[in-house]
């Protein structure tokens, strides 16, 4: 688990040391300091959650019991609810997210109202072929923005039609247009890389009041990964 540089071992360490289950807590920790996008009683989805470090870290982020929230992570793994920093707020949830129709997610949230928070840090197995792990990240990506905003739709004089077209047909049929995060919430979305982003970038821009990207600094040196955040759904 332990990565080739200093910093790589530094975050394992500090996530052994704080009871985390991952390094990648600390790719959280560092959104939500300088994002602030989880409030106490927050409504979080945590698309691709395993092992649970994002679910600790979300967990943190709901305040005391009393404030409410809920966090629910969906893995095609199985997750057991880590026992540090989760409490009973928390429940994970088995299945592909590709194949999550919005209504099942909508039915997971309180009084199935949506989430003010959805966060996918969903990520292929990495094959090293580049294209081909660029494009299933960006399938993933799509199938997270489309839980979030709904039916994905845009001028046919936009100039990322052609980016949103080539993934949208990714996302498979699903007769619910209406997305699962509430007004005024937000997203992350977890990418490689590559030259699609703009496209995603501009499209989030008109969907959203603020979009930025960020490169967390726990992220290993060798990984392409890039963090879309966009915060107050329109
Ligand atoms: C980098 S890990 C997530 C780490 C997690 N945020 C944490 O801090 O513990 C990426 C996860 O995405 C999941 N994943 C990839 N494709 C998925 C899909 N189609 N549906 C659900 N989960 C998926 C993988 O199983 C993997 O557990």
């Amino acid at each position: 688990m332990s990565g080739a540089t200093g910093t790589a071992d530094f975050f394992y360490r500090e996530a052994l040391r704080l009871g985390y289950v991952a390094r990648s807590a600390f790719k959280l920790i560092q959104i939500q300091k300088q994002h602030k996008l989880i409030a106490p009683g927050a409504a979080v989805l945590d698309l691709g959650c395993a092992p649970g470090a994002w679910l600790q870290v979300a967990c943190q982020n709901l305040g005391p019991l009393e404030k409410g929230g809920l966090v629910v992570g969906v893995d095609v793994k199985k997750v057991k609810v880590p026992s540090a920093h989760c409490d009973s707020r928390v429940r994970t949830v088995c299945t592909d997210v590709m194949a999550l129709m919005k209504q099942q997610a909508r039915a997971m949230s309180p009084q199935e109202r949506g989430f003010s928070v959805i966060l996918s840090d969903m990520c292929p197995v990495v094959s090293g072929i580049t294209t081909r792990d660029e494009a299933i990240s960006c399938e993933l990506g799509m199938r997270a923005l489309s839980l979030a905003v709904g039916k994905i739709k845009f001028k046919e004089s936009a100039d990322y039609r052609e980016t949103m077209e080539r993934f949208q047909s990714s996302t498979g049929p699903d007769p619910d247009e209406d997305g699962v995060l509430r007004r005024g919430g937000s997203l992350v979305i977890k990418f490689l890389e590559n030259e699609d982003i703009p496209g995603f970038n501009k499209f989030c821009k008109e969907k959203f009041k603020k979009v930025s990207l960020l490169r967390p600094k726990a992220t290993r040196s060798s990984s392409r990964e890039i963090y879309m955040i966009c915060e107050g759904l329109r």
